[in-house]
């Protein structure tokens, strides 16, 4: 093929391909390398904008492999022009400079900031419109408030940056069959404090987003979801609880009288059999820890975090810093979290382009 052929046809594919942001998090953990392989990896189907210290990133991206080439972009020009017609050989990055010198593996508070710096930037383009997406690496929650930011973690912090009343996390795996989706009626909150976040109105907000964006995001047309009780064994009638009965069961009715496919509650400790999510397309869990260990156990290291009811999609990985990892050196942590968490954001894009169109 003449070669201004073969230009014109990449430039086509680099106009469709989805324009991604994605925040390289905690400098002293794995982030910046998942972010790094992955948004190379898949310089051909996604237009990844990575960002953070350009310099920093630049000097691990040699490391792992120097054919690997970062395109430096500026914030303003990015603003002013969104982002140029990047070749289809080559990853983009803002720079977000860091306030201190990075140790792998050892935190420092001082880079706090410069790391909410970066998730700033990415929702404000996000908003825009610049992005059709953001995809996060991991941050360490504890450094954020380190530096003197209140701080619980990317779910709460996008929700309001955005203006967001509530939103639902839910993470999901396709590495079972059916894929297993769980999301949480509550997110980043002490134990002590989760029956008090359980009402009427805040379950019933959660039921109708994550309807929604199923249906939205997932393309199902009638999603079903399974619902756990609050207290061991859905409360065993009130005797052992009695927010199933007060709480969560006329949340359900009144779900299902909206024409909403959801049922409950059901005891967690035994919910999670095949027999059950067989029929089902999610689980809505009361909280973190009563949800997530099921599907971190089925696909860690492959799963994916949504971030459900905002204006705009992000998808992050299913793991931490591991900063036990990137003290070691690179080539120890497995990026296929944040391959899934790219792709499963690019389908978000395409479906609803589709839905658009
Ligand atoms: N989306 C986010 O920003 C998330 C941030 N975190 C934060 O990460 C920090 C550390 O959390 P931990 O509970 O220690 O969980 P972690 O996921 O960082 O580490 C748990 C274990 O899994 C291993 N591991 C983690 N990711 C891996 C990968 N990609 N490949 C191979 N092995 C991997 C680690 O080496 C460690 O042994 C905390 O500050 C937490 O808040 C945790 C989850 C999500
Ligand atoms: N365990 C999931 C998790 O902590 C997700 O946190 P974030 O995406 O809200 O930062």
């Amino acid at each position: 093929m003449p070669e201004q052929f073969a230009s014109n046809a990449n430039a086509a594919v680099v106009r469709r391909r989805p324009i991604l942001a994605v925040t390289c998090g905690e400098p002293a953990g794995i982030g910046p390398e998942v972010s790094i392989r992955a948004a190379w990896e898949r310089r051909a189907e996604i237009n990844s904008v990575l960002i953070g210290d350009a310099a920093f990133l630049a000097m691990i991206a040699a490391e792992i492999d120097p054919k690997i080439r970062l395109v430096a972009l500026s914030q303003q020009a990015l603003r002013n022009n969104g982002l140029p017609n990047f070749g289809l050989d080559q990853v983009a990055v803002i720079d977000c400079q860091l306030e201190a010198h990075v140790q792998p593996g050892k935190l420092d508070a001082r880079n706090g900031r410069p790391v909410l710096r970066t998730l700033d930037l990415a929702i404000d383009c996000a908003l825009q419109g610049i992005f059709d997406g953001i995809v996060t690496a991991p941050l360490q929650k504890s450094t954020i408030n380190d530096a003197g930011v209140p701080f619980t973690g990317h779910t709460e912090y996008l929700a309001e940056r955005s203006a967001t009343p509530q939103v639902v996390m839910m993470l999901a795996t396709d590495r079972t069959t059916p894929p297993l989706r769980v999301a949480l009626a509550t997110t980043h909150l002490a134990l002590k404090d989760v029956a008090a976040a359980i009402n009427f109105d805040s379950l019933s907000r959660s039921i109708d987003i994550l309807h929604a964006d199923l249906q939205k995001k997932f393309g199902l047309k009638q999603p079903r979801i399974l619902v756990t009780g609050l207290n061991p064994h859905a409360g065993e009638g009130g005797y052992l609880g009695r927010e199933e009965i007060d709480i969560i069961t006329p949340v359900l009715d009144a779900a299902k009288a909206r024409g909403i496919a959801v049922s409950g509650p059901y005891p967690a400790d035994t919910l999670f059999q095949q027999k059950y999510l067989a029929e089902a397309d999610c689980v809505l869990a009361m909280y973190h820890d009563q949800g997530l260990p099921v599907l971190k156990y089925a696909s860690f290291g492959h799963g994916i975090n949504i971030t459900l009811g905002l204006p705009f999609i992000r998808t992050s990985v299913d793991h931490g810093t591991a900063l036990d990892l990137a003290a070691a050196g690179l080539g120890h942590a497995d990026h296929g979290s944040m391959l899934a968490a790219l792709d499963a954001a690019a389908q978000m894009v395409q479906a609803g382009r589709q839905g658009k169109a």
